[in-house]
């Protein structure tokens, strides 16, 4: 980090929500580059993982292995993971002065375990209390969009990459429960106006980022200082 945003300024932990094929991972790097362009230092994460003992918990999850728990049993291995990643990842870069960008964080609990899995609210909120230990975001942006055009994307990802397209187990739900879940997404940020952002994600890809990064410079001013005109 530079001298004199250092002086100025605390690292900031911004999250990246929506849907499947939004462009989340796509917007992270670039947010990160734009980010240490302007002598800001920051690193990149994503949930579920992060961390090893996260990571063991997303393959274990996206392998499809704890379907059967049942919503409740898996909004606990999210929380576990997560309290590994906020632990020996997030909160130490902060302290630290580094930034932090996570692709997901605990809203993706809130709206796939939560709004559409039908966990109980106590519960999500008992564990997000857990897991968060304190490290709830600056800033939380939603890429929204229909996500018929998404699921299109992440096809093409995987028709040129010579995969089967098939998707993973939760991009394989039909796309009425996708359409809940956007509507899920969309009524976390409603209720959460100070800390999140909804951004149209059916955008050109550079278009989009110059959008985020317009966002994160209004948020946080101090990002911007010394920046390239
Ligand atoms: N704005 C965009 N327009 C068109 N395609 C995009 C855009 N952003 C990302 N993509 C492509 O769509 C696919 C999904 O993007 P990705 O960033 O992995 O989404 P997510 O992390 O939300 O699942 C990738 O193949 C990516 O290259
Ligand atoms: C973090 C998190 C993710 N998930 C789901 C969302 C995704 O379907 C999956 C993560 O897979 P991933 O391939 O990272 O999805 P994407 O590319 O769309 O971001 O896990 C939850 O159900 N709850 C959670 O708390």
């Amino acid at each position: 980090m530079s001298e004199a945003s250092s002086a100025t300024s605390r690292a900031r932990f911004i999250t990246f929500e929506g849907g499947e094929g939004v462009g989340k991972s796509t917007q992270v790097k670039r947010l990160l580059q734009h980010l240490q362009q302007n002598g800001i230092d920051a690193v990149r994460t994503r949930e579920p993982g992060g961390t090893a003992k996260a990571e063991a918990i997303r393959s274990f999850i996206l392998q499809g292995r704890s379907e059967s728990w049942g919503a409740g049993a898996e909004a606990v291995l999210f929380a576990s993971a997560r309290l590994d990643h906020v632990r020996q990842l997030i909160a130490p870069n902060l302290a630290a002065g580094t930034w932090v960008l996570c692709d997901r964080f605990h809203d993706s609990t809130r709206a796939y375990q939560g709004l559409t899995g039908g966990v109980d609210e106590r519960l999500i909120g008992e564990l997000e209390t857990l897991a968060l230990d304190g490290h709830v975001p600056d800033l939380t942006i939603v890429l929204d969009m229909d996500p018929e055009i998404a699921f299109r994307r992440v096809e093409q990802r995987q028709l040129a990459d010579g995969l089967k397209v098939t998707g993973d187990r939760f991009e394989k739900e039909e796309l009425d429960w996708h359409r809940t879940l956007r509507d899920g997404f969309l009524a976390i940020a409603n209720a959460n106006p100070e800390r999140c952002v909804v951004l149209d994600a059916d955008r050109d890809e550079d278009e989009l980022e110059r959008v985020i990064w317009a966002t994160v410079s209004a948020r946080f001013p101090e990002a911007v200082a010394g920046a390239e005109a």
